[in-house]
């Protein structure tokens, strides 16, 4: 019988910004910006000439003053590649808070790298991120998700690169995503199965505040926590889009003091002013009061 599957992680992902390792004025950038998360990449972002100079650069910035207040992703090149070993090596060298693995096409290529990671005794806290952008990555999410089942698995969010699959697969860019819209319902699905988190894809035209705003709003519709970041141009309205609003808070504490009134003891379900409310609508509010109290907490950039 399934229950809420409760969140792996309460960690704030709302803006999840990707730096290219080899930027190092990008990299500077990244102490002052106020994202909830940064990727450092040394994937498609860096050259293939440039990609040991970027890892230089990371090395560097992981030694200098910490990040403060934001999750530190590094993604790093497939396995398969001549990059990724140099780049998992770099990774258990700088701990970061996750390592992202792009192109993940099934189960094994997450498993494959815990497996490498608890070799090398990595801290469990050192997380796996999968970007799920091939066709066999889509096909496969659910029983990627699953994966974050299997004990000791470091697996706790999915990220949709939609540049990569739409490459894969021809689909044409459309106002509102129109035919990716399935994909990504079976990413939030899968997601939603194993308590995992997801982001949505980046939105390439970073000048195009409009477009960037629609995309968030239908993100937000979709539950995704949150959305992968190219430019700090992008950042405010992430974090708008994907955090609580004013009217949600309110509502979701009414609703907290509604069950916690003594009529409402033993009670599953209650009159409040004319709306039905249920257990079920509790377990929301408090995951979204705990969520706004993240982001009051959180030191800004
Ligand atoms: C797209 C860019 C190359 C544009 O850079 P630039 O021309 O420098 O833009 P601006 O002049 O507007 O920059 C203004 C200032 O902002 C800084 N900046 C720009 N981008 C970033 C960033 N990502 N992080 C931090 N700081 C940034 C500039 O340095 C300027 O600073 P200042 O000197 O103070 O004025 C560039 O935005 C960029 O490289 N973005 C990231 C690209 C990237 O990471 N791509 C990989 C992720 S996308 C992906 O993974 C797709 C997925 O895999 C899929 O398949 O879908
Ligand atoms: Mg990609």
């Amino acid at each position: 019988m399934s229950r809420t599957v409760p969140l792996r992680s309460q960690r704030l992902r709302r803006s999840v910004l990707s730096v290219p390792a080899i930027n190092a004025r990008a990299l500077e950038k990244s102490h002052s910006l106020d994202c909830d998360a940064v990727i450092f990449d040394l994937e498609d972002s860096v050259a293939p000439e440039k990609k040991a100079q970027a890892r230089e650069n990371l090395r560097s910035f992981f030694a200098g003053p910490a990040l403060e207040g934001k999750e530190r992703i590094i993604r790093i090149n497939s396995l398969s590649s001549e990059f990724g070993p140099a780049d998992l090596d770099l990774v258990r060298a700088l701990l970061p808070d996750a390592v992202l693995l792009p192109k993940v096409d099934e189960p094994q290529d997450v498993t494959d790298i815990g497996d490498l990671l608890a070799d090398a005794d990595a801290p469990e806290e050192l997380r796996i991120w999968a970007m799920i952008e091939t066709p066999r990555g889509v096909l496969n999410v659910g029983a990627i998700a699953e994966s974050s089942r299997t004990p000791g698995s470091r697996l706790d969010c999915l990220v949709v690169g939609l540049n990569d699959l739409r490459k894969e697969t021809g689909v044409l860019p459309q106002p509102g995503r129109t035919y990716l819209v399935p994909w990504l319902m079976q990413v939030i699905l899968a997601v939603k199965a194993y308590g995992l988190d997801a982001l949505d894809s980046v939105f390439n035209d970073f000048r195009d505040g409009e477009g960037f705003d629609a995309e968030c709003g239908q993100g937000r519709a979709m539950s995704f926590a949150g959305k992968m970041l190219i430019h700090p141009l992008q950042i405010e309205a992430a974090n708008r889009y994907f955090g609580p609003s004013a009217e949600e808070i309110a509502e979701a504490e009414a609703i907290i003091s509604a069950f916690a009134d003594p009529a409402a003891k033993g009670r599953n379900v209650i009159n409040a002013n004319g709306r039905m409310i249920e257990r079920l609508h509790l377990v929301q509010a408090e995951a979204l009061v705990h969520k706004a109290r993240l982001i009051s907490a959180r030191k800004p950039a």
